[in-house]
């Protein structure tokens, strides 16, 4: 940990700083038109959001009937990519209060990282259109070490070096997924109400339950103190 700095806050990406479920709709539905179904829509998408590309294009096209697995699962995959990558930033938006949040926790000393289920390319292009990439000193989709959440490696390798007795981490995240490899990490864990989980985040017994992101760095202090 370089000198100075009294920890890492670790965020979640889509659901948590960035409403990013409007694009990620949109090419979802590209991909399902083009493939001879009817749009899923909004609503329907934010629910298969959370664990990852493979498996929004998995349940985006089982809800519409279409089972793909393997070649046939990664072919469609990479279609998405490429229809994604056209939309990666033209809905979605930062929520309220996330630059000045990342603004304030770092000059409380606190360096940043990202560690998304977001493949480390889309999760760079989004934030830096959003202005949000220079708060974070690492950015791990689950392309950057081969390992994704709930995989509490996935948040470990974002800590190299790092003694937790000295300077403690700390997760902020929307989702079950994000609760769990926390958890599994023995790290605490801020859980965002924004965002897109599917089962009501209180049950699964998070360290904190924030409205806002506003709230996100006197948690922080509360958790680390
Ligand atoms: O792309 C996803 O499924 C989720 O990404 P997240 O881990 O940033 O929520
Ligand atoms: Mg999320």
């Amino acid at each position: 940990m370089p000198e100075g700095l009294r920890g890492t806050v670790i965020f979640d990406l889509d659901g948590t700083l960035v409403d990013s479920a409007p694009d990620l709709a949109d090419a979802l539905d590209t991909l399902l038109e083009e493939r001879g179904h009817k749009a899923l829509g909004l609503d329907h998408a934010r629910r298969l959001i959370g664990h990852g590309v493979a498996e929004l294009v998995r349940k985006g096209l089982e809800a519409r009937g279409e089972t793909l697995e393997g070649l046939d699962l990664a072919q469609a995959v990479q279609r998405f990519l490429k229809h994604y990558t056209q939309f990666l930033s033209r809905k979605s938006t930062p929520y309220p209060g996330a630059a000045e949040a990342l603004t304030e926790l770092r000059f409380s000393g606190w360096r940043l990282v990202v560690c998304t289920n977001k493949l480390e390319a889309s999760a760079r292009g989004l934030l830096q259109d959003l202005g949000l990439l220079p708060a974070f000193a690492l950015v791990a989709g689950p392309d950057t070490f081969g390992v994704a959440k709930p995989d509490p490696a996935h948040l470990l390798r974002c800590l190299p070096g790092q003694d937790l007795s000295k300077h403690p981490a700390i997760m902020v995240g929307d989702s079950e997924v994000d609760v769990a490899a926390a958890q599994a990490a023995k790290l605490p864990v801020i859980a965002a109400t924004w965002g897109y989980a599917r089962v009501p985040l209180a049950d699964l017994r998070p360290d904190s339950l924030v409205n806002s992101l506003s709230d996100v760095p006197s948690a922080v202090e509360r958790l680390s103190a």
